[in-house]
């Protein structure tokens, strides 16, 4: 079984325009509602390659509750989140037909008590046994310690349990320090956490902090990882056009399950790019077209990079 962590979940709402502007109203000419936040949408591609997914995190409020129902008619994800006082956020994601970009609007997120994250934590420590590999995703909701993931690392690790950590900001600054197995930052990410832009020199500086592989997603480029077993640029054959948003979370999907069938990185990168690419032609996060999977699995261009590991 793998693990899915989404400690700030969110339903997550895609509005469909026909071109977006500031300081105009608009007209929605599509409205899609999802479970959402980065670690569920990892949970339904994992489901969806095979998987069995289970769920947790931290969850409430009648958006909570409508994000549980439509978790329920996920075959393959077990919903093992953990109940809160607070209601759970929403996202918008803004889609611009016009151009097909997309504006992302988060919430924070429900504010959560001392008591309650000691409860997650106990119930995260219940599902760790059992569990072939864990993913930790996402922003932290407010009241949630900031050192949440490497706490989760480290008790992670105690159970022999590898971990792939995929945040942001603080919470990664902190999480890196707990060794986590693999981070999948994006290039901003990356150079906020390390001060450079400069992809290959960020990774090696993320390693030197204590992660022990970085696969940075390089948007319509692919990947970059620098592991210690070598480091390769990993590619798409061409750029697709579409939606990006949750194209992350299916790398995080790919890589995951590639580290617990125990594929070799070369594989793991392959399949990490189809599937976000996939998922670009997907119109919602957490969602992929399978042809277009099956397509570009093959045509994936996994290269070494001379880059030291
Ligand atoms: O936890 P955050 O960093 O705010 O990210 C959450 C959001 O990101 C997405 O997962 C896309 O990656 C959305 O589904 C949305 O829920």
């Amino acid at each position: 079984m793998i693990l899915t962590v989404t400690l700030n979940a969110a339903l997550d709402i895609t509005y469909r325009v026909p071109r977006l502007r500031a300081h105009h109203s608009h007209r929605i000419t599509e409205a899609i509602e999802r479970p959402g936040g980065k670690g569920l949408n990892v949970a339904r591609v994992l489901a969806t390659l095979g998987h069995d997914t289970v769920a947790t995190g931290l969850i409430g409020g009648a958006t909570g509750a409508a994000l549980r129902d439509q978790l329920g008619s996920y075959p393959g994800v077990a919903d093992a989140f953990v109940p809160i006082a607070g209601t759970t956020r929403r996202t918008v994601g803004v889609v611009d037909a016009s151009t097909g970009d997309t504006t992302q609007l988060n919430e924070p997120g429900p504010l959560v008590s001392a008591a309650e994250w000691a409860a997650f934590a106990d119930r995260y420590a219940e599902l760790l046994d059992g569990a072939a590999a864990v993913a930790l995703c996402g922003s932290l909701p407010p009241g949630v310690p900031v050192g949440a993931y490497a706490q989760l690392i480290r008790a992670a690790h105690g159970a022999h349990v590898p971990v792939l950590l995929d945040t942001s900001g603080e919470p990664l600054r902190r999480g890196i320090a707990a060794r986590p197995d693999v981070i999948k930052p994006n290039a901003d990410e990356l150079a906020a956490l390390t001060g450079s832009t400069e992809p290959v020199r960020a990774a090696r500086e993320a390693r030197r902090r204590g992660a022990h592989a970085v696969a940075a997603s390089l948007g319509p480029e692919g990947l970059l990882a620098i592991t210690p077993d070598g480091a390769w640029r990993a590619a798409p054959p061409s750029r697709i056009a579409g939606n990006p948003t949750g194209a992350g979370d299916s790398a995080v999907a790919g890589l995951l399950s590639g580290l617990a069938e125990g594929l070799p990185w070369p594989d793991r990168l392959a399949r990490a790019v189809a599937l976000s690419a996939a998922t670009v032609r997907a119109p919602v996060a957490g969602e992929y077209d399978e042809a277009t999977y099956a397509q570009l699995l093959p045509q994936v261009r996994v290269s070494p990079h001379p880059a030291a590991a």
